[in-house]
């Protein structure tokens, strides 16, 4: 490169008539050159910049539906903690899909995944912009909202049950009917370990709803 520009110069130099020195050459190129390998660095860190940023954003979603993982949830949980803004109330919503093996058994696996994708479409589109949607397991989900009041996260669940209930999945004209149980808890901030307790209130109320027949929301 550098020494292409050289010839240029020296070229441009000639029809011009400049009559440049050829140590004031020289000194050009080799600045030049520092230029040009100074711009080749700049856009590899530019590359590398952005391949770790893909990265970093590939390591806390998941592949199949496009939302957050558990490695998201915490670090946004970290983040959310530690800031001193003036916090709401936090909620966690454990989401499970009801009989999920039954679909994989006799629609087959591609079915259950298009049923998963299909309710992380449905939790994306239910939720605020500022929710957090996690895959948290297998056929698990977790939503965490802010929300002054327990009848308004009670009132977002109530809405993704009913929507899921009413939209079975169709696979080649087949529909598959399906629905979800949801547990939910509220977070303490002040006890010790605040996300895994929430979770593990969440857990509960959810086997509680899975108890009383599935298809249902409890509050923990
Ligand atoms: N298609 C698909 N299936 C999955 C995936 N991850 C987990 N599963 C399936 O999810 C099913 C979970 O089954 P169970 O734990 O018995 O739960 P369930 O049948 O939903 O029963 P209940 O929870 O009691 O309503 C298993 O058959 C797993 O193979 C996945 O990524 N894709």
């Amino acid at each position: 490169m550098a020494g292409l520009l050289l010839s240029l110069l020296s070229a441009s130099t000639s029809v011009f008539n400049w009559g440049m020195n050829p140590l004031l050459l020289t000194q050009m190129a080799s600045l030049l050159e520092s230029f040009t390998l100074l711009l080749a660095l700049s856009e590899k860190v530019r590359i590398l910049q952005y391949r770790y940023e893909q990265a970093e954003r590939e390591s806390q979603h998941d592949a199949l539906t496009g939302i957050g993982n558990r490695r998201l949830l915490e670090r946004w949980f970290k983040r959310w903690s530690n800031s001193d803004d003036s916090r709401q109330r936090l909620w966690v919503i454990l989401i499970d899909i009801d009989n999920f093996k039954e679909v994989n058994d006799i629609h087959g696996h591609r079915a259950g995944d298009q049923v998963l994708q299909q309710l992380a479409d449905m939790m994306t589109q239910l939720s605020r912009p500022q929710d957090i949607l996690v895959r948290y397991g297998g056929e698990e989900f977790l939503l965490l909202a802010e929300s002054p009041e327990p009848k308004y996260v009670v009132a977002l669940a109530e809405r993704l049950r009913q929507r899921f209930a009413r939209t079975p999945h169709t696979l080649n004209d087949i529909q598959i009917p399906h629905t979800i149980s949801l547990g939910i808890s509220e977070l303490q901030p002040d006890e010790d370990k605040p996300l895994e307790q929430a979770l593990m209130r969440a857990d509960k109320a959810l086997y509680q709803a899975k108890d009383a027949g599935k298809n249902r929301v409890v509050m923990n």
